[in-house]
């Protein structure tokens, strides 16, 4: 059932020092004859409401009327019914509206009680009072014992328990610790969604007597500090919490009920006006904090009187505090402490628009009564865990629609045994620690030996759980460190792997995927095939990847240069007759210069040399015996007489001769014949030591020799030696300037040239021609061996710089291109023919 939250309102007397009382404040109560609710008035005091200057006849209204400060003759009325004036004594408050309370909280219920008002308005007063005239607290800790005195007799046994707090600068501290050891504590939730400070301390009480040395130490405690208005002002909420525990056993049915009520005595710290309190800065953080609070507190009622979706408890550790007091289960009073001064007439306003507002407040109020077997010894298995029981229907502090926790509840005697407190920490640890420390738990220790021993457990359990975490961190760093390791490690041998050109069989085995690894090993003739297979691609995968990974990185001049250096290393092995070797160092320098058109004809050229270099070798004593073939023998024979023929014939790869195949063996042997006779003829005309005679197959005179020579096999007619042509410098010069397109072409101008001037006089016009094409084409790279640039190139290239080629000792093949007819002695065209110098 809702109940609301109830107003009580008790204005304080006139205060030594302050200004006569100017009757702003006034109590009413109805006329008994004008009124059926006159005789509802048990709280105003009956003996002094006609005399008190703060009492008067209310005609039908009953509660309070406060004069506007800025209008005195516009009149405020709060319709309170229990209003006390400036005579009211401390009894009177309690019994008309304290006492009534106690049962409630007797009955399993939270009470909640708060002093609310302006800065001393009487707050303190009313809940502690004087030694002489003590107010709410003692007098509820006194009317407790007294109960339970009276109900043991009804088979009922009865247990109070205090703690105390106070709420200072938003912060929570103990004030049955003394300072010095008191941290600040935090507020929590339970399972139940219910809020409790945690840490903190609970003593049981077993007398008044008990109870006021404790309290007044605890009193002692609170923060209290002088201000203009109040010289013992208090600087902090304090909420003193009573728990009775009441265990009623029914001897019928040896069923035993536990029944926990509270009851929370709030002392809240006043409203302050800084123009008023004359605040010192340090007074005034402590009066910032104090409003702040207030304020929020005010927020949660107008949030719950708006039925706002939100309720701002959690804006204040006092609204968090009392949250189960505002809209929660318990059940409230609100006392409204009023001063009569005219100087706080709007704070009095204040203070009573908020006491209209809580008191439309509903709380449901919850009783928290279980059933409970008699204490005995738990055991708990921990294999097997209890079910948690389910959860009380009616729990004190549980609001209604709280979440549900997830940690279960220890059940049995133990958890009724086990405080606030360890509850609290049974949430935060988790069950393992305090289910053992229950399990041997003897039965009839005291609850603060339990609390002690759950403690102890608690933290044996924190710190274990914290040494396994401190474990498990060291093993995962080495287990982090141990994969940096094998990364290294594998990185080191894959570096290794690519230095190493070739590796031991067992070394591979050990890199294959361990699944193949058995399968080598049981086929050892399989696995040294594969291994020596592996190899082989290895190492051109390596030298083909070594080229295109250095061209990526190196710079367009670096690769410019690379590949000059290489294609001077290709001529000079191709000198040497070294053909495939020099094939493999063009291939080599058409990575770097992929884009030299010059070079690509030149390479296209040389394969075509060693092509018709093949044709020759065709007529080798090893082809096959056949008319042809002798004679192709014959003539290679015929040319071994020739210098520098045979070397370059005898160079050529037995592989390449397949590709003769289209080429007539006849036809080739005879034009090697020609060739020789050409050559001859050109030594004894030109005289012995000539550069343009045969010496080697770079006598320039084969170039068109050879296209004849060519022709005259194709058309299969006699080979006749074009006659000599006078000198064309002019043609020359103008030839050289077509091939000028690159940068190195001025260089083979000059070279031509300069060729041209030894040669003068000694070559003919068909050299001259052979010369200008064989220019263009050897050009390319031709500068490059005298220039210091191709040599770094070659050095970077991990190459030696070749031997310099000797004049004269060049060697060239001329390819026909076209299939045109061929006219001895008509000038060659351009595009019939291409000059490749293996040079
Ligand atoms: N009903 C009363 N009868 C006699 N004296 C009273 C009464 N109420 C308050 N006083 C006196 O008024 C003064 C201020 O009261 P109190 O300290 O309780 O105010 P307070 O509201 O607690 O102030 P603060 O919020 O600053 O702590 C005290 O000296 C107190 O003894």
């Amino acid at each position: 059932m809702a109940t609301k939250v109830r107003i009580a309102a008790r204005l304080r007397p006139r205060l030594t020092g302050e200004p006569p009382d100017d009757g702003g404040v006034l109590i009413c109560r109805a006329e008994a004859n004008t009124s059926g609710s006159s005789s509802s008035l048990p709280h105003n005091n009956p003996n002094n409401s006609a005399n008190s200057s703060s009492s008067s006849s209310g005609g039908s209204f009953t509660g309070l009327t406060v004069a506007n400060p800025r209008d005195a003759s516009q009149i405020f009325r709060f319709p309170f019914t229990s209003c006390y004036d400036a005579e009211a004594t401390q009894e009177e408050i309690f019994n008309a509206d304290v006492l009534p309370l106690i049962d409630i909280a007797w009955s399993g219920i939270t009470v909640t009680i708060f002093a609310y008002g302006v800065t001393s308005s009487g707050k303190t007063h009313t809940m502690q009072g004087p030694p002489d005239d003590p107010g709410v607290i003692p007098r509820v800790v006194e009317a407790l014992f007294a109960k339970t005195l009276s109900r043991e007799t009804e088979g009922e046994t009865t247990e109070i328990a205090v703690s105390y707090i106070e709420i200072y600068k938003d912060d929570v501290f103990d004030l049955l610790v003394s300072r010095e050891n008191a941290p600040k504590l935090p507020v929590r939730e339970n399972e139940s969604g219910m809020v409790f400070v945690a840490g903190l301390t609970r003593t049981p009480i077993a007398s008044v007597a008990e109870f006021e040395t404790i309290y007044s130490t605890a009193t002692a405690r609170r923060s209290v500090g002088a201000t203009l208005l109040n010289r013992a002002s208090s600087r902090s909420h304090a909420v003193l919490t009573l728990e009775i525990r009441t265990r009623i056993s029914d001897p019928a049915t040896g069923a035993t009920k536990l029944r926990e009520g509270k009851i929370n005595l709030v002392d809240l710290a006043g409203s302050e006006n800084n123009k008023l309190t004359g605040n010192d800065p340090a007074r005034m953080a402590e009066s910032a904090a104090i409003n702040k609070s207030l304020s929020v507190l005010g927020q949660v009622v107008h949030a719950l009187n708006t039925g706002a979706p939100r309720i701002p408890y959690r804006n204040a550790k006092l609204t968090r505090i009392l949250q189960d007091a505002l809209g929660g289960s318990s059940v409230g009073l609100l006392i409204c402490n009023l001063s009569p001064a005219a100087k706080f007439r709007q704070d009095t306003l204040n203070t009573l628009n908020f006491a209209v507002r809580t008191k439309n407040i509903e709380n449901k109020p919850v009783v928290n009564e279980r059933d409970v077997r008699p204490p005995q010894p738990v055991k708990l298995d921990l294999a097997n865990p209890p079910v948690p029981a389910p959860k009380p229907v009616a729990a004190v502090g549980t609001r209604p629609g709280a979440r549900p926790s997830l940690v279960p509840r220890p059940t049995g005697a133990g958890a009724y045994q086990s405080s606030s407190r360890a509850e609290s920490r049974l949430s935060m640890v988790g069950r393992g620690a305090t289910s053992a420390a229950l399990e041997k738990m003897p039965p009839g220790l005291s609850e603060a030996e339990i609390d002690a021993r759950i403690a102890k457990a608690v933290e044996a359990e924190v710190a274990r759980r914290m040494e396994e975490k401190e474990k498990e961190r060291q093993r995962e760093l080495e287990e982090e460190k141990e994969r940096e390791r094998a990364k290294e490690k594998e990185a080191g041998s894959s570096r290794q792997r690519t230095k190493s050109p070739k590796r031991s069989p067992k070394t591979k085995a050990r890199d294959l995927p361990a699944g193949l690894t058995p399968l080598l090993k049981r086929h050892k003739d399989l696995d040294d095939e594969l291994q020596s297979r592996l190899a082989e691609l290895e190492r051109k995968f390596e030298r083909g990847n070594g080229d295109a990974g250095l061209a990526d990185v190196l710079s367009p001049v670096s690769k410019k240069k690379t590949g000059r250096a290489y294609v001077a290393l290709a001529r000079a092995h191709s000198e040497q007759g070294n053909l495939q070797v020099a094939l493999d160092l063009y291939r080599r320098a058409e990575t770097y210069v992929p884009d030299n058109v010059k070079l690509k004809e030149r390479w296209i050229l040389f394969v075509v040399h060693v092509f018709l270099c093949s044709l020759a070798s065709s007529a080798s004593p090893s082809a096959p015996p056949s008319r042809a073939a002798s004679r192709a023998s014959r003539s290679r024979a015929a040319s071994e007489s020739v210098p520098g023929v045979a070397p370059a014939l005898a160079s050529v790869p037995a592989a390449t001769v397949a590709a003769s195949k289209v080429v007539s063996t006849s036809r080739i042997a005879a034009a090697v014949s020609a060739l020789k006779r050409t050559s001859l003829a050109r030594v004894s005309a030109s005289g012995s030591g000539s550069r343009s005679t045969v010496a080697g197959t770079s006598g320039r005179a084969h170039g068109k020799a050879i296209i004849e020579i060519e022709w005259a096999v194709k058309n299969e007619k006699a080979f006749k030696p074009s006659p000599k042509r006078a000198k064309k410098a002019k043609k020359v010069k103008s030839k050289v300037k077509e091939v000028e397109e690159t940068e190195m072409d001025v260089d083979i101008a000059s070279r031509a040239q300069s060729e041209k001037a030894t040669d003068a006089g000694q070559e003919s016009d068909d050299q001259m021609e052979v010369d200008e094409v064989e220019s263009s084409l050897t050009g390319a790279f031709g500068r490059e061996l005298t220039n210091t640039g191709s040599k770094r190139g070659l050095a970077e290239a991990g190459m030696e710089t070749p031997v310099k080629r000797p004049k004269g000792k060049k060697q060239r093949v001329v390819v026909i291109e076209s299939d045109e007819e061929y006219e001895p002695g008509a000038a060659p065209r351009k595009n019939r023919r291409r000059v490749a110098t293996a040079a």
